[in-house]
């Protein structure tokens, strides 16, 4: 359903909660519910605000799920994500994420079938396919198995020169993994030379450092990342990917290695991207792979030189912004998320206001408004974005701008002029996949003073609050086996998690303005991200549309 012309956006008024009152929807990232240890990094934290929500449990605290089914990922394996979590949080129901839909394709074949494939098998005759993307099973971006599929029907289906620009990972996987994920592409390609098909990797790099960069944050990882997919230049130069990774990883992690080329006894790039290539960017994540689809489909573009422009037929994996409609060719179509709860509180007079910092700024705006950049309504909105660090890992400034975000959040509760207030507080995520414990427990009180910045605000106009988190990150630092015990590496050393988890959130409701007797269900124990949308609507003094998922609040008769 289109979000504009025959759609209703007027909701229904809410039968016992009133309309008008001052809300904080509060996002801590990465901010999961885990067993108290030492390597529970908010538990090691001094973090009162957010202990003190803990005692309203089990009316005014509980916790949600935010992996797996509950977001749309293909499996309960799968851990949740800022994308798909923001999405669920703002759009209210669970739709088929990308990584479910480009499997489904893959496995139906209709991939194949579509105007994306068909625009880039053009190039198969005469050019080289290049796919660029991260190389992984992490599921968060992109997956290896999507990407041997993908390489074995191309070929299958014409495509004579291969080229895989392969981005390291080490963020939603183990330190380390990379060089086996390389290993097993090599494999796979070496088998596809058998059959004749030129298939090769040609660059390389580690994800934070090349190309896998978001929302505008540092323009040189993607010009990093286009020096050596597209120039064929890059400062390392080897005859192999495993060995280059083997070797750069010698002064670097996965996700920071530096950009390498592969080239051939002449010393020359062996996959520059030139005129007639098609290229498939083969993550279905949107946020990291948007800048890097600029580059390669505008015209006008100034964010950086990119000294040769080749003519080339570009498809994403999915379209990565509905709004740009970028890239305007793509494999699979993306979820349709539409009707989001932003959309309709715009309608329906709750003015809006939502900030964070850079690196997760698009999670509670385009993210949360189903993958769609810009405003609704100009007039009722105003999205802060406050500058983030650049060129630093986040261990190093682990408190990152959460006060400031706190300072906004509670200049615009206090201004009068926003219903609603909705921030990402970054800290328990962005530190958390950098693996250092100890700048992780730092991170987490931070993101608890700014929590309390904004509920002091809430306090003061007898306001509402909601506080939850997308997923889970920071509640625990280490690999553990399956009766949880933490899991050595060979050398005896412990396994440091850098990704995510498939923990459950916590989920607060209270301030002054919380009308009495508005308490937790106690008959919806399943309750997931999906469900916080119809929540936050009730609290605005409306009832969701029928099809949201069902709200995790009732209202007791005192
Ligand atoms: O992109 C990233 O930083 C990680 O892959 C996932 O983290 P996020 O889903 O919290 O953004
Ligand atoms: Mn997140
Ligand atoms: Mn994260």
């Amino acid at each position: 359903m289109a979000s504009s012309g025959q759609v209703s956006f007027k909701l229904e008024d809410h039968p016992k909660l009133p309309k008008g009152k001052r809300i904080a929807v509060v996002v801590l990232d990465g901010w999961g519910e885990y067993k108290p240890d030492q390597y529970n990094c908010i538990h090691v934290a001094q973090t009162p605000t957010m202990d003190s929500l803990k005692q309203g449990a089990p009316d005014r605290w509980r916790l949600i799920r935010a992996h797996g089914n509950a977001v749309g990922l293909p499996t309960e394996d799968d851990m949740g994500n800022s994308e798909v979590g923001h999405n669920a949080l703002g759009a209210g129901r669970i739709f088929a994420q990308g990584a479910k839909l480009v499997d489904l394709a893959l496995a139906s074949g209709k991939i194949y079938d579509g105007e994306g494939f068909k625009y880039i098998s053009e190039s198969f005759e005469k050019g080289t396919l290049h796919l660029i993307g991260l190389l992984s099973d992490g599921g968060v971006h992109s997956r290896l198995d999507q990407l041997q599929l993908l390489l074995k029907g191309a070929s299958e289906r014409g495509a004579k020169r291969i080229c895989v620009h392969v981005l390291t990972d080490g963020r939603d996987v183990l330190d380390g993994s990379s060089v086996g994920f390389v290993e097993i592409l090599e494999n796979d390609l070496a088998k596809l030379r058998e059959k004749g098909v030129d298939a090769r990797i040609a660059s390389g790099g580690g994800r934070m450092y090349v190309t896998m960069d978001r929302y505008e944050n540092d323009w040189d990882v993607v010009k990093r990342g286009w020096d050596a997919q597209v120039l064929g230049e890059a400062p390392h130069k080897f005859k192999n990917a495993i060995e280059a990774v083997k070797k750069l990883r010698e002064n670097a992690n996965d996700q920071y290695l530096p950009p390498f080329v592969i080239v051939d006894d002449n010393n020359k790039a062996v996959g520059p991207i030139v005129d007639g290539d098609a290229v498939v960017t083969i993550n279905f994540r949107a946020d990291r792979m948007v800048m890097l689809a600029k580059a390669l489909e505008y015209q006008d573009f100034n964010k950086f030189d990119r000294v040769r422009v080749p003519k080339i037929r570009y498809a994403g994996m999915l379209q990565y912004d509905g709004e740009l409609k970028l890239p305007s060719r793509y494999l699979v179509s993306p979820p349709e998320i539409d009707r989001t709860s932003g959309e309709y509180l715009v309608h329906n007079g709750v003015r809006t206001f939502a900030c964070s910092e850079t690196v997760k700024f698009g999670h509670v705006t385009f993210f949360w408004n189903g993958n769609r950049s810009g405003y609704f309504n100009p007039q009722m909105e105003e999205y802060v974005e406050i500058p983030s660090d650049v060129g630093i890992t986040f261990n190093v400034q682990p408190k990152m701008k959460a006060l400031e975000i706190g300072e906004k959040a509670r200049d615009a509760i206090l201004s009068g002029k926003f219903d609603q207030v909705r921030v990402n507080i970054p800290n328990g995520d962005m530190v958390g996949h950098t693996g250092d414990i100890e700048a992780t427990v730092v991170a987490c009180k931070a993101a608890d003073e700014a929590v309390k910045m904004i509920l002091d605000a809430i306090e003061q106009v007898g306001g509402i609050y909601i506080v939850t988190a997308d997923h889970g990150n920071a509640e625990d630092m280490v690999k553990r086996n399956k009766s949880g015990e933490p899991l050595l590496d060979k050398n005896g050393d412990l396994q440091i998690l850098t990704s995510h988890t498939c923990q459950p959130v916590p989920i607060a409701i209270g301030g002054p303005g919380l009308a009495p007797g508005v308490r937790f269900r106690s008959d919806a124990p399943n309750g997931g991200l999906a469900n916080v949308a119809a929540t936050v609507m009730n609290l605005h003094g409306f009832v969701a549309p029928n099809d949201y998922e069902t709200t995790l609040i009732e209202v007791a008769d005192n």
